[in-house]
């Protein structure tokens, strides 16, 4: 029996079982093997019947004192088995549902092991549906824990249990052992063979305990390992093109409109190294909102140029694109740059224009959104492509990008803080740089969570302040989910507020529903100060800078997860004056409250992951499917994060080590199906 055989191979499992392991994506032994028990029967757990509690899953040991009885339930067509037993001078019942059957089984006057859920009813106490095991001639059963699956109707605990119990003794032994010695000694870790049987039919609870650890261990290991290979495969596989930094840069650098902050400069300082180091850059510029990557984008780009090689810049929405374009537009202006921005609100001659001019090497540099690389587009010769992927990317994307001209250096940029734990299951596959510094002169935004009935005091604070010279954004959730209520909602919203607080303030509304070049009007008009107060859907909530903007106000923020207030918050407090930001919201409950609370308590983006991580859970917080972030059989990022950092530190030292390429070879196969999983998504 071989791990990649089909369940085939097992003694019993024909078609019909076959077909039922398949719903539960069980098809080899590897997957039975590793399909591991949702939880246990403690069978070394045993009570007396008088100590047992209500709900409680325990066994018991009792003797039969009564023969059992099949109660017909007429309306339900139910049939109940009851069976009398006592133990310690205690009676109680044992009790099964249609299994008429039950009734002769056990025995009157022998003593039996029972396993089950506890119910007092009326006084009297009841085993349900118990597990049952005949205990012979007043000998003692041996303890045991015994694993239970999640399974389908159709396949019973005891079939799982033989089909694994089975398993496992045929390949007994013969799992190979892929860790080395070194690292298994260094981490305190079992032997593989070890802890597939400990996990299924743990000897006792300490057996359990190292069998799981060294699983969990497993899970982790595989998919940071198999990433981990990805990007050295990256590195290896083909010669990064080489861009050098000239006198030119400098001039560029100088000529800003400020000063690079430290953070800024270091992570400049490693983009140089990757760009001349002769392999191809697959780096994530990770930095909290408002903390100026797009300075970052910036100098990258101007790099490549100087090189005499494309740059491509792709945002996650066209709002952004503008904003970028228009930016970078601005810091290029003395360096005769020829720019280009690529929208899919291009009239198709316009568009084919465009994509002509790219691939004639008449333009240095695109920026638009995502469409650049899922369409047709030739580059006469591209060096570098910079992504805003606001989680928006798996590896396979990532890939993608590569694949557009001949190895381009890869960026990505994010603006949603991520655990460091989580980056390196996400983006393991990339060297990260780590903008931890905000620009000289921002102040700690202050948040205020308010209910609406303050609705007043707030206006006229806002009010206040832009009378102090500053702007504001109201944001309205989308409510309903036609675009057109989107519309119609903020609309009504806006015509009160203007009768009602803001009759001399000029107030814009942008929502979806909008032309891009009406978007595009209107932010700029913003972004210029000719509208004091703009009203939005969230569509506003990714990267807009606007420094003048100080007051946000966020209505039914309880609809929002922190991930997304943080986002939004980070809209102000992008200049040097104070900005304000307040949550209103009518609900009142825990999760609301706490959540709020964070966003009280702290501004730091690093902070309000870890939270809501925590509070959501890695699934939530990011979205498995949409993330690429795999899901776990045994691991849990959030209660074993002391393992997965062991598992990063041991990536490093198995990949050093003599024995790679067998391992690398062995891992790949074994954990094809993982790397599948991360790449897929
Ligand atoms: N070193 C600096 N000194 C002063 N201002 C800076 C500096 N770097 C960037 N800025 C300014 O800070 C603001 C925020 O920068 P940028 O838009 O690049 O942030 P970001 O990191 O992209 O944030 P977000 O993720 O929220 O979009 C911009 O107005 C930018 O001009």
């Amino acid at each position: 029996m071989k791990l990649i055989d089909s369940i085939e191979k097992i003694k019993g499992i024909g078609p019909k079982k076959k077909k039922e392991f398949k719903k539960m994506g069980i098809e080899t032994i590897e997957d039975l093997i590793c399909f591991y028990p949702r939880t246990y029967q403690d069978r070394t757990k045993i009570k007396k019947i008088s100590d047992c509690r209500d709900g409680e899953y325990t066994g018991i040991i009792a003797k039969v004192i009564g023969n059992g009885m099949n109660i017909r339930v007429n309306n339900r067509n139910l049939i109940i088995t009851k069976v009398s037993i006592e133990n310690n001078g205690v009676i109680g019942e044992a009790i099964w549902y249609n299994k008429p059957f039950m009734k002769n089984i056990l025995k009157i006057g022998k003593k039996y092991y029972l396993y089950g859920k506890i119910n007092k009813r009326f006084y009297r106490i009841q085993i349900v549906s118990p597990d049952y095991k005949i205990i012979e001639d007043q000998k003692f059963i041996e303890p045991e824990i015994l694993p239970i699956y999640s399974t389908t109707s159709y396949l019973n605990q005891k079939e799982i249990r033989r089909y694994v119990r089975f398993t496992l003794d045929e390949m007994k032994g013969n799992i190979q052992e892929y860790l080395p010695d070194i690292i298994r000694k260094k981490y305190r870790l079992c032997e593989i063979n070890f802890a597939l049987e400990n996990i299924h039919f743990p000897k006792d609870k300490e057996h359990y305990k190292i069998a799981k650890k060294r699983l969990i261990f497993d899970e982790f290991f595989s998919i940071q390992m198999a990433l981990f290979l990805i990007k050295e495969q990256n590195k290896q596989q083909e010669k990064g093109i080489i861009l050098k930094s000239t006198l030119e840069l400098e001039k560029f650098i100088q000529q800003l409109p400020f000063q690079l902050t430290n953070a800024q400069n270091r992570v400049v300082e490693e983009i140089k190294k990757d760009f001349i180091s002769g392999k191809i850059m697959n780096r994530l510029v990770q930095g909290d909102v408002g903390s100026g990557k797009t300075i970052i984008a910036a100098i990258s780009l101007f790099i490549a140029y100087l090189n005499g090689y494309q740059g491509a810049m792709m945002a996650p929405t066209e709002i952004l694109a503008i904003q970028h374009y228009v930016t970078l537009e601005k810091l290029y202006k003395n360096f005769g740059i020829r720019m280009l921005l690529l929208t899919g609100n291009m009239k198709p001659s316009e568009k084919k224009e465009s994509i002509k001019k790219i691939r004639k090497g008449e333009v240095d540099i695109v920026i638009g959104t995502h469409a650049i690389i899922q369409e047709n587009i030739e580059f006469f010769k591209l060096g570098l492509v910079i992504t805003d992927e606001q989680h928006r990317f798996g590896v396979k994307q990532r890939a993608q990008l590569s694949n557009k001209g001949k190895n381009p250096h890869i960026m990505i940029m994010t603006a949603t803080p991520i655990p460091r734990t989580l980056s390196f299951i996400l983006y393991g596959d990339l060297d990260i740089s780590i903008i931890d510094e905000l620009p000289p002169g921002r102040k700690k935004v202050k948040t205020y969570q308010i209910s609406s009935n303050l609705e007043e005091k707030l206006y006229s604070f806002v009010k206040e302040q832009i009378q102090m010279g500053r702007q504001a954004y109201i944001v309205c959730p989308l409510i309903e989910e036609s675009e057109n209520m989107e519309a119609y909602s903020i609309t009504t919203l806006a015509q009160k507020l203007k009768k009602k607080y803001f009759c001399t303030e000029k107030i814009e509304l942008i929502h979806g529903k909008m032309k891009n070049t009406q978007k595009q009007e209107i932010m700029q008009q913003f972004k210029q100060g000719n509208i004091d107060i703009l009203l939005s859907t969230t569509i506003i909530e990714v990267g807009v800078d606007v420094p003048n903007a100080s007051i946000m106000v966020i209505q039914n923020a309880e609809r929002f997860g922190l991930a997304q207030l943080h986002q939004l918050r980070g809209r102000i407090g992008r200049g040097n004056s104070q900005s304000y930001c307040f949550l209103v919201t009518n609900k009142n409950n825990e999760i609301v409250n706490k959540r709020m609370k964070t966003m009280t308590d702290t501004n730091d983006g690093f902070i309000i992951a870890e939270k809501d991580l925590m509070m959501r859970g890695p699934g939530d917080f990011l979205g498995v499917r949409q993330h690429g972030l795999p899901e776990f059989k045994i691991a849990n990022i959030f209660r074993d994060m002391n393992i997965l950092k062991m598992t990063q530190k041991a990536c490093k030292e198995v990949y050093e080590m003599k024995e790679k390429s067998t391992l690398e070879e062995y891992i790949l196969k074994k954990f094809e199906k993982k790397l599948d999983q991360v790449i897929l998504n």
